[in-house]
């Protein structure tokens, strides 16, 4: 009889483990053509513009990209700092500092759902690597289908084409993990403790309602914009839902008192409803309300981009000064804090 000798690994080289970190996109540059390709990519996929495909394709391609690509490029352009698209560097410099903080038996790699680096490449290097594991993070700390969702989608799309599909696993949310409620409350206190906030506001990207609606599984649960102020087995996965646990975790942590907060959602497109308030009203409300010192938070952001800097700390901003209001803070996202660098190497290890 033939013995089969089975060896374990060899023990001179350790297997690694890759970790993919992926965040949203933004474009290559802040030029009409980039910025156009980038929206015909981001605004095609069937997670983020939810309707049938040749609905979707003459929507992007006929009204979107033509219209709306030269007035965002002015934004991004705004936005564009000499290294380039925040929200990419701030991610190149997180990979690096993981990486330097997880050591040699980690491969840490930097991908965007859209445009680049993308998930193809990050995976294809992972792949050639052989690696013992691939851990992948996307870099949005509520669940959303059009962002966590559209990861994972992606990411089981290429693997699973694999003939050897590694061990992998996916971090979900992290709106709750204490170091990610640290870091914004401190980034708060250090403005609070320059001047008095007479208000607090907690402002989320939305998303069609619709797509909050399909995300309720079992059809019965979800009551639009009015379950949202706890989360159980019905509504966990609820982006809606998970917004309000995180703005419950900031106003605790920050000892806010009733009445001098909210939660409101920006940057919709389009006329169909979004998930509701919507920031716009909620700023010209609070300023007509007389509140005068408003302290604004991104918290569905891991780093500054044109959604924080330029829609929530400039536009936000000239609209509450317009109507009455004084003073208008945006408390900055976790960028390349060393805080974000824990809280990552954190999600690494419960994964290991
Ligand atoms: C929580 C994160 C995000 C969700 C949910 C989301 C949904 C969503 N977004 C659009 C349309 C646009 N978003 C744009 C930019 C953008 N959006 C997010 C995050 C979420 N989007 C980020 C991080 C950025 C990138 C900003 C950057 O600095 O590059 C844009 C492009 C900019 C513009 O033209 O306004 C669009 C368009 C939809 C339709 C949607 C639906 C669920
Ligand atoms: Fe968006
Ligand atoms: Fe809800």
């Amino acid at each position: 009889m033939q013995v089969l000798e089975v060896t374990s690994v060899p023990t001179t080289q350790k297997l690694k483990t890759g970790i993919l970190l992926v965040n949203l996109g933004t474009p290559d540059s802040p030029s009409v053509p980039d910025v156009r390709k980038y929206l015909r990519e981001f605004l095609m996929d069937g997670r983020v513009i939810d309707i049938p495909t040749p609905n979707r394709w003459a929507l992007v391609n006929l009204i979107i990209a033509p219209f709306r690509a030269p007035k965002s490029a002015k934004v991004y352009q705004e936005l564009w700092e000499e290294r380039g698209s925040p929200l990419k560097f701030y991610g190149e410099d997180v990979k690096a500092l993981l990486q330097q903080r997880l050591g040699s038996d980690y491969v840490v790699e930097l991908a965007m759902r859209y445009q680049n680096p993308s998930i193809q490449a990050g995976l294809d290097s992972f792949q050639k690597a052989g690696l013992r594991k691939i851990i992948v993070i996307p870099f949005f700390p509520q669940y959303a289908s059009a962002t966590t969702g559209s990861v994972y989608e992606k990411v089981m799309d290429i693997v699973g084409k694999w003939q050897v599909i590694p061990e992998i696993s996916f971090t979900n949310t992290f709106f709750d993990h204490p170091k990610f409620v640290e870091f914004f409350a401190g980034a708060a206190r250090k403005y609070m403790q320059e001047r008095e906030y007479d208000f607090f506001l907690f402002s989320y990207h939305g998303v069609p309602e619709r797509q909050i609606l399909k995300g309720d599984a079992t059809g019965t649960t979800c009551q639009l914009n009015n379950c949202c102020d706890r989360l159980h087995s019905g509504n966990q996965y609820c982006y809606r839902a998970q917004c309000f646990a995180t703005t419950r975790l900031l106003v605790q942590e920050l000892g806010l008192k009733e009445g001098t907060y909210a939660t409101s959602f920006q940057s919709r497109l389009g006329k169909t409803p979004w998930i509701q308030p919507y920031t716009e009203d909620m700023v010209v409300k609070l300023a007509k309300e007389g509140k005068k010192n408003v302290l604004a938070f991104s918290p569905a952001f891991v780093a500054d981009c044109l959604e924080t800097t330029i829609e929530v700390g400039e536009e936000y901003k000239e609209v509450f000064e317009k109507n009455g209001g004084q003073h208008w803070q945006l408390v900055e996202s976790l960028n390349n804090s060393p805080q974000y660098i824990d809280l990552l190497a954190d999600l690494v290890e419960k994964q290991v």
